[in-house]
């Protein structure tokens, strides 16, 4: 047994350490902030526990109502979505909550009412559920202007406009990832302590990756830039070797590998869902924020993706993220074709 590691282990940054520390250079900040993250926090490690034993405690299948996206909602994705609006209410520190799993945005009592906004998918990659490969929580948030005077365009706001996001993946272990704009940081939980701890500190993603991940499902509707995009990731032009083709199904989990790893992710609009699958606030926000924090990019096929302003708070949108030069390669293929006239 190395006691280096152990030894190492005691300067232990927990999350909330982490928080404190940042909060404290910001003058303004009066904790509120550290406390609604303490309850996001507090979420993941419920819903974690919940996913770890799910078969054992029939928390698997589907629960019998459809959601606002006509989705067959999950048990957990039923459990998740209580967990969270009680958590963030029960904060004190919330306004106004948007979850993929309610139709309508839930307006904060004003007796129990804060300054913050959070949008959020309380359970993401549910197709993956019953065969237990890595799920997740994504989360963004936003500042009311005046919390007593909150009203829907308070969220519908760009992306550029949020304060922080971040996930939680229920994987091989349990990671959450936030940016409160100041980089991107991952803390991984430890069961025996209960504890989130800093194992990811600022983490970069690489400029140039040789992983790209879409459902090819969607190919025969895709559009031109992304056909010959994917076709170059598989034949490369330039003598290089073929990029490797990776796809959870999972938006957190193929999120998570493209920060650590490098590379593309790629929910592109087609013909048949011109405005693609992924959620704007809830999924296609958060994400860009990372990403971007991280020194990547994330693009819509049109322009920049977190300077997109909702029009509805389901609104759904193409997303196209990664590494820096990997984006960039894919916007040279639009651009080209919008040169053809396409
Ligand atoms: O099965 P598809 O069409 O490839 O879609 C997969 C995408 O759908 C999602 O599962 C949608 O998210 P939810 O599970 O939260 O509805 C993403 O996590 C994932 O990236
Ligand atoms: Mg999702
Ligand atoms: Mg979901």
């Amino acid at each position: 047994m190395d006691h280096e590691g152990e030894a190492k282990r005691t300067d232990l940054m927990t999350i909330t350490r982490f928080v404190l520390n940042e909060q404290s250079k910001y003058p303004e900040s009066r904790g509120d902030f550290t406390i609604l993250l303490n309850h996001i926090v507090l979420g993941c490690k419920y819903v974690c526990s919940a996913v770890n034993k799910a078969g054992l405690a029939k928390l698997l299948g589907l629960a019998g109502e459809t959601n606002v996206q006509g989705e067959e909602q999950k048990k957990l994705d039923v459990l998740s979505n209580e967990v969270f609006v009680n958590a963030l209410i029960s904060s004190g520190r919330t306004c106004l909550l948007v979850s993929e799993e309610l139709e309508e945005a839930v307006f904060v009592k004003p007796k129990q009412r804060g300054k913050y906004i959070v949008v959020f998918d309380p359970l993401d990659g549910s197709s993956n559920i019953e065969c237990g490969v890595s799920i997740g929580t994504i989360f963004g948030i936003y500042a009311a202007k005046d919390k007593d005077k909150v009203t829907l365009d308070d969220v519908l706001q760009p992306g550029n406009r949020m304060l922080a996001a971040g996930y939680c993946m229920y994987g091989s272990s349990c990671m959450f990832v936030i940016s409160t704009g100041h980089g991107v940081n991952g803390f991984t939980l430890d069961p025996s302590l209960g504890e989130f701890i800093l194992t990811h500190p600022n983490i970069k993603i690489p400029k140039k990756g040789n992983i790209y991940s879409v459902n090819e499902g969607n190919a025969k509707n895709w559009e031109k830039p992304i056909t010959e995009y994917v076709d170059n990731c598989k034949f490369p032009q330039d003598g290089s070797s073929p990029k490797s083709l990776r796809y959870v199904g999972s938006m957190v989990a193929d999120i998570h590998r493209t920060l650590l790893y490098g590379g593309i992710f790629m929910y592109p609009a087609d013909k048949k869902s011109p405005d693609g699958k992924l959620r704007l606030l809830y999924e296609v926000f958060p994400m860009s924020y990372l990403l971007e924090q991280a020194g990547g990019q994330a693009f819509t096929g049109k322009g920049r993706a977190l300077d997109l302003v909702p029009k509805k708070i389901h609104e759904r949108s193409p997303v196209i993220l990664g590494s820096y030069e990997d984006v960039e390669h894919v916007k040279a293929f639009y651009a080209a074709s919008k040169a053809n006239g396409a």
